[in-house]
């Protein structure tokens, strides 16, 4: 019951920017590969994030994002695509000021390497305190923190964590806060370096080829492995809230989303056991994607790179 409440307010909280705008989320397709993108903004601070950007569809996202009068700081992989060119390259050069990120793991380039537990932070927003108004912590409570300074935001609003600020009483101070991030946690199996991104008020995941809406990402290449992939899934992702939102990079059906519930229950796959699954991940006999032999060792590099001006 405490920890359903406390989800609830951790959502409030990270779903909300700095005015209480709630989070600004666009998905978008690119009909070639059936890749999704997405783009999460904060409404506030205008901070963004895309997740994987499609080559031929980045100049479309970024006049989106240049529309929507927003800065992007980072372009993001769930892992090295075989079926399309990353547009995560393309977009570092159109967008001054955005980072291409990957996980270390995938062994491809990147402007930042990303491991599981790391957290993608977005939503900047400038505060200004007034300490009298704020605990002061005790030195054995917060080890990090100097005796006698200050400890104002505490463990019970997790979405601003990353907030600590010091001083003495009656100073007023101005700190930087980060409303919004996205937790990486690995789920290998379709690749050994794909991972799944989580807003960090567990509301919504963006899985990438792990978890497809009633289906999953296929395993016969890129050092795939069934077995692999099932753990993944029931460990990093079902274990997420039933009413969390699942957001794949792909469908081949017309879906657009699904929950952590309904794909707990009604994936044909991943309801199987592991051994029924292995099975069946070994006979899908599915045609190799049609850009692998170019896209692969394009990702790689981190797609298109055109020089920066
Ligand atoms: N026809 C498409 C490729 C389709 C495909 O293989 N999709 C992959 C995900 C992208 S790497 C997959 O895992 N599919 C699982 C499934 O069950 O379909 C093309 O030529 O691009
Ligand atoms: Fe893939």
């Amino acid at each position: 019951m405490a920890e359903a409440v406390l989800r609830v307010a951790r959502r409030q909280l990270s779903q909300r920017g700095g005015s209480g705008a709630p989070i600004l989320l666009r998905q978008m397709f690119e009909p070639v590969s059936c890749t999704f993108t997405y783009l999460l903004g904060d409404r506030e601070s205008r901070e963004a994030v895309l997740i994987d950007p499609v080559l031929e569809t980045a100049p479309r996202d970024a006049q989106l994002i240049k529309e929507l009068g927003l800065r992007l700081l980072y372009a993001v992989n769930t892992h090295c695509h075989a079926d399309h060119i990353t547009g995560s390259g393309l977009l570092r050069s159109l967008l001054p000021g955005c980072q291409s990120v990957i996980s270390r793991l995938s062994g491809a380039q990147a402007d930042l390497h990303i491991e599981d537990g790391d957290s993608i932070r977005f939503g900047r927003f400038v505060s200004h305190l007034n300490i009298p108004s704020v605990l002061v912590c005790s030195h054995a409570a917060n080890k990090d923190i100097p005796e006698g300074w200050v400890w104002w935001l505490t463990p019970v609003i997790p979405a601003l964590w990353e907030a600590k600020a010091g001083g003495s009483r009656g100073q007023e101070f101005e700190t930087s806060l980060t409303n919004m991030a996205l937790e990486t946690r690995a789920s290998p199996g379709h690749t050994p370096g794909c991972v799944t991104f989580v807003l960090n008020d567990h509301s919504m995941a963006f899985t990438g080829d792990a978890l497809l809406i009633r289906g999953c990402g296929r395993t016969d290449f890129q050092q795939g492995c069934a077995k692999t992939l099932y753990h993944s899934v029931h460990e990093k992702i079902f274990t997420l809230p039933g009413d969390c939102l699942i957001y794949p990079a792909h469908d081949y059906h017309g879906f657009t989303v699904s929950t952590v519930e309904e794909e707990r229950t009604l994936n044909p796959r991943l309801t199987l056991s592991c051994e029924e699954f292995v099975k069946i991940m070994g006979n899908l006999n599915l045609p190799k994607p049609q850009q692998i032999d170019f896209a692969v060792p394009a990702n790689m590099r981190c797609g298109v790179q055109t020089p920066t001006a």
